[in-house]
């Protein structure tokens, strides 16, 4: 049956969800792994697709910007339509010295500073990662120089966070910055599901000279897809 927002019949996902949050990156995800997906659901200009990669279903979809964008899809993919593992496959803004842009970031853990992972006030939750998704991506990652794994954060606002916060951050190991994962975490926790996180970095915030344009933060994912399939089929 759909949902408020997701148009598709009962049974149209795989187990394994792919979730960037550019709905056009979903589409050359899908397009390049399952040429013959069928689209199953295009509420609001979301696409998703399903199809088989390598012999076994995959689904792509994306979850829009920031947590309660992506709440509103996982939540409805784990609860509706049985959905047991996403993946998130995004972009992030490097924090530390030690990731440069195009570097691949697998997120052990995300810090929030958002109401919407704030579940039990008074307990800082730890939003973590699946171990058996994360081990899968870090097997596959393998003698990959350029792949970090490490805490990210999951920020509620892209703009006018205050700049002294960047080298707080990136003391405590934090590598990136992005919008999502720490919700994804907490659902997945919250539906007895898994989930991971495998971002692009595609600026950084101590050095902006090389930051990746919009065209490349839509289709500069080739290093994590590998890792996100891993992680999918593990
Ligand atoms: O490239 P995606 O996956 O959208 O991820 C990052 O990019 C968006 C901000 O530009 C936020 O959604 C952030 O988390
Ligand atoms: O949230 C994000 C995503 C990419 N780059 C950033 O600086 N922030």
């Amino acid at each position: 049956m759909p949902t408020p927002h997701i148009n598709a019949p009962d049974g149209a996902f795989a187990p394994a969800v792919l979730m960037p949050g550019d709905p056009r990156r979903a589409e050359r995800i899908a397009n390049l792994l399952m040429p013959d997906a069928e689209k199953v659901s295009d509420v609001r200009g979301i696409g998703a697709y399903t199809g088989v990669y390598n012999g076994k279903p995959l689904s792509v979809m994306a979850s829009g910007m920031g947590q309660p964008s992506l709440s509103i899809y996982a939540t409805e993919l784990f609860t509706h339509y049985g959905v047991k593992r996403i993946i998130r496959i995004g972009t992030c803004g490097g924090l530390s010295s030690k990731v440069t842009v195009g570097d691949v970031v697998i997120a052990i853990g995300a810090h929030s500073d958002s109401s919407v992972t704030n579940l039990i006030p008074g307990i800082g939750l730890s939003h973590t990662a699946s171990w058996e998704l994360l081990s899968a991506a870090v097997a596959a990652a393998e003698g990959e120089t350029s792949v970090h794994v490490g805490p990210v954060v999951s920020r509620d606002k892209f703009y006018g966070n205050d700049p002294s916060e960047v080298q707080k951050l990136a003391d405590l190991g934090t590598l990136g910055v992005e919008m999502e994962t720490a919700a994804l975490y907490m659902l997945a926790a919250q539906h007895d599901a898994q989930a991971l996180t495998v971002l692009t970095v595609s600026d950084h915030l101590l050095d902006g000279s090389d930051d990746m344009s919009a065209e490349d933060r839509e289709s500069r994912f080739q290093g994590a897809l590998k890792l996100a399939v891993a992680a999918a089929h593990c």
